[in-house]
């Protein structure tokens, strides 16, 4: 294997060890007064470092004691990280015990177990971690459906309603005022939420409690009973949240709760990377925070150590065409890194194409020395992944999917492929081309005309449309294609993706994006209905706003190579797209900046060595030729190669195509490359492959040539 495993570098553990140095900016927000602070961070300025040092400051001072310190984070990773680095700060423990760093839901759990008694006596609680038995019940009596995918949507509308703190009967009202598209009619989901809410009470009075329960449950203590809220508040003094743009209602009642009168608390946020307002989050908080404490102390964090000043240009130029509350609050971003290449805009005709390309300058980057673990492809929604993992896959660089799982391995892509496997084993009707079967199974497995609502259902629609896309490329490649050598393609595909591995380079969608870093970061499919997605550009400017927010968030991410592109069509030939409405303001659409892109990006493609005409599809790129041009393929080399690679994988004990794919191979066989040079201009024939196995498989070229 290439690749050996070992953790990926998000970006705040790379340095968790190290004792950070802050710089003067920073300093002013550790060392601000006693008293309520504000800290307006901008991307990458550093607010773990900050707030792990305030708390530091505040221990080294005196001013309180580790145990007494309550830190809240929205990820158990970033709690686990916030106590690494307080650890190497010297601030873990004191002799009234730890600082406390803990999610919102785990704090409010340890605290409901302590205190749960003073209010509810013997009645018991648990927690409910599977929510889906009793929603379906309720589901079933409402007369609704209960697919997975209906169940999933309810159960993220409940936890949305709870983290509002809408109740059942106020629900049908509040959709209606915020004008929110529910997953089903409006009275229905209510009915759901009551029956799910009372379902959980049993006649002897004992809970099963949601996660959001635990908060909604430990408010309600503290606020009705005055010894249990002494207690808490002779414990825990001070309270410092990270993410705090993040923030829901119901985490801001609890976290009102635990302060009482009081006003020891530190925040930190970033308004501009507020992108989970569909969960309940809101800004206004941290917004709001110095009219709620006047006598706060505000600080803005706008050196940015993360990026290159011409990325943090172009990042100050997305957020600065901002709309609404947040663009008042804008920080400008000051890029404190040397300068480095300006970002790049490319246009491509389709996303095969797209991704071909890209795996080409990815390529490239990792010749130059760029990790593949600091290389990322950043998408809006996971069904973009397919272009990218196959055109990956080609070109024999590993990769990882984060947020979400690779295409192959996703539920409705593996029931396709079952239920077409099952089809292709029987006789199929004359006359019905391939193109038809695969249509009318896909849609029995709910790929309608229309784009269906609800979240879950909306996943599962755009994977089953990628793989009709797929289908679509593979049949223009090859009209002849049946439903067998179908099926066949696609099984050979989903078993060559790279096995995951946490060193490749990561896909990820722009929300599991969030809070990283890497060296390169591609930005793909930026068009519009993809970024801003199709269901913002039907709903409100504010939901734009959040997309542009998103935009940004992937712009940050990048520390030194950032590649912006889009493609006019999803596949070849397909229905033309625009590109986003994002970049309007970053690169017109004559500017030398996008004609330059144009030039250099391989727009034309590569050409067919037969016939000059431009390849499409990532099949055609790989042989170098058209599927339909005639093949020059030396079989004996494809003989001889396949047992040479039959003795490597079995010598190193790994499937054969981890030494080579069969296309790599074919197209070996096809171009007899003479030197490295022809070797490498190969997809699938990358550094690494090309310092194991160069040298014998020009050998090998050589020796069948002299037969
Ligand atoms: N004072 C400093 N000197 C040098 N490097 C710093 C300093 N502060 C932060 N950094 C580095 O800058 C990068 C960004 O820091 P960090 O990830 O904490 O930012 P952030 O504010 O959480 O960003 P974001 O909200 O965009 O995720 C990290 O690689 C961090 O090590």
């Amino acid at each position: 294997m290439d690749s050996v495993r070992h953790p990926t570098t998000p970006i705040s553990s790379r340095d968790a060890g190290a004792v950070d140095e802050l710089d003067p900016e920073q300093s002013a927000a550790v060392l601000a007064p006693r008293g309520p602070v504000c800290v307006l961070a901008g991307a990458g300025t550093g607010k773990t470092r900050t707030i792990t040092r305030r708390i530091a400051h505040l221990v080294d001072t005196g001013q309180v004691n580790p145990g007494q310190v309550l830190a809240v984070t929205f990820t158990a990773r970033a709690a686990g990280e916030m106590r690494t680095r307080l650890r190497s700060l010297g601030v873990g423990a004191g002799h009234t015990g730890n600082v406390a760093a803990q999610t919102f839901h785990a704090a409010a759990m340890r605290q409901l177990r302590y205190f749960w008694p003073h209010v509810f006596g013997d009645a018991r609680w648990e927690l409910l971690d599977n929510k889906f038995p009793l929603i379906s019940r309720a589901a079933r009596r409402a007369g609704l459906d209960t697919s997975t995918d209906t169940l999933r949507d309810l159960s993220s509308e409940i936890e949305w309603a709870k983290a509002t703190l809408i109740a059942p009967e106020s629900y049908v009202e509040a959709v209606r005022r915020l004008g929110r598209e529910s997953p089903a009619p409006p009275p229905k989901v209510a009915a759901v939420y009551e029956q799910y809410e009372d379902a959980k009470v049993s006649p002897e009075g004992d809970r099963l409690l949601d996660f959001d329960d635990l908060l909604i449950y430990m408010t309600q203590i503290l606020t009705v009973d005055p010894g249990a809220a002494e207690e808490f508040r002779s414990r825990y003094r001070c309270f410092v949240v990270d993410e705090y743009q993040d923030v829901t209602p119901v985490q801001q009642g609890l976290l009102d709760a635990w302060l009482g009168e009081r006003d020891d608390l530190t925040v930190v946020g970033d308004a501009n990377q507020t992108i989970y307002s569909f969960t309940g989050a809101s800004p206004s908080y941290l917004l709001d925070f110095s009219r709620r404490f006047p006598d706060a102390t505000v600080v803005r964090l706008e050196r940015d150590y993360r990026s290159t000043p011409q990325v943090v240009d172009l990042a100050n130029r997305v957020i600065g065409a901002a709309r609404g509350r947040i663009a008042g609050t804008r920080l400008r971003l000051i890029g404190q890194r040397p300068p480095g290449p300006q970002p790049t805009f490319a246009e491509y005709d389709d996303e095969p194409a797209a991704a071909t390309s890209i795996a080409i300058e990815i390529k490239h980057l990792i010749k130059q020395g760029v990790a593949p673990s600091e290389i990322a492809i950043l998408y809006r929604v996971n069904a973009q992944s397919e272009n990218y993992e196959q055109a990956l896959t080609e070109a024999g660089i590993p990769y990882q999917v984060r947020g979400g799982e690779a295409f192959f391995a996703r539920t409705e892509v593996r029931q396709a492929m079952r239920q077409l496997a099952s089809v292709a084993g029987r006789e199929v009707r004359p006359g019905v081309g391939t193109l038809d079967v695969v249509r009318s199974v896909l849609g029995e497995l709910g790929l309608s005309a229309e784009e269906p609502s609800g979240a879950q259902a909306r996943a599962r629609w755009e994977s089953l449309k990628a793989l009709l896309q797929l289908t679509e490329d593979m049949i223009a490649e090859n009209p002849e294609l049946t439903l067998p050598d179908l099926s066949a393609e696609l099984s050979a595909r989903a078993e060559a993706r790279h096995p995951p591995t946490v060193q490749g380079v990561t896909l990820s969608s722009l929300h599991a994006a969030k809070g990283l870093e890497w060296d390169a970061v591609f930005l793909v499919g930026l068009t519009d209905g993809s970024l801003p997605i199709s269901q913002a550009i039907k709903g409100s400017w504010e939901d734009i706003e959040e997309e542009r927010r998103l935009f940004y968030v992937g712009v940050t991410r990048a520390r030194e190579h950032l590649h912006l592109s889009w493609a006019l069509a999803r596949n070849e030939g397909g229905r033309a797209r625009r590109r986003s409405r994002f970049l309007n303001d970053l690169v017109p659409d004559d500017s030398p900046a996008s004609k330059i892109a144009k030039e250099r990006t391989p727009r034309k493609g590569p050409s067919c060595r037969v016939c000059g005409a431009r390849l499409t599809g990532s099949t055609a790129t790989l042989l170098g030729r058209c599927s339909s041009c005639p093949s020059d393929l030396d079989e004996d080399l494809l003989v001889a190669l396949k047992e040479w690679r039959r003795e490597r994988a079995q010598e190193k004990k790994v499937p054969a195509f981890v030494v080579f794919s069969d296309k790599t191979l074919t197209a070996v066989a096809e171009q007899r490359p003479t030197d490295t040079a022809g070797l490498v201009s190969i997809p699938g024939i990358g550094a690494s492959k090309l310092d194991e196995y160069g040298e014998e498989l020009l050998e090998i070229i050589k020796t069948a040539g002299q037969k």
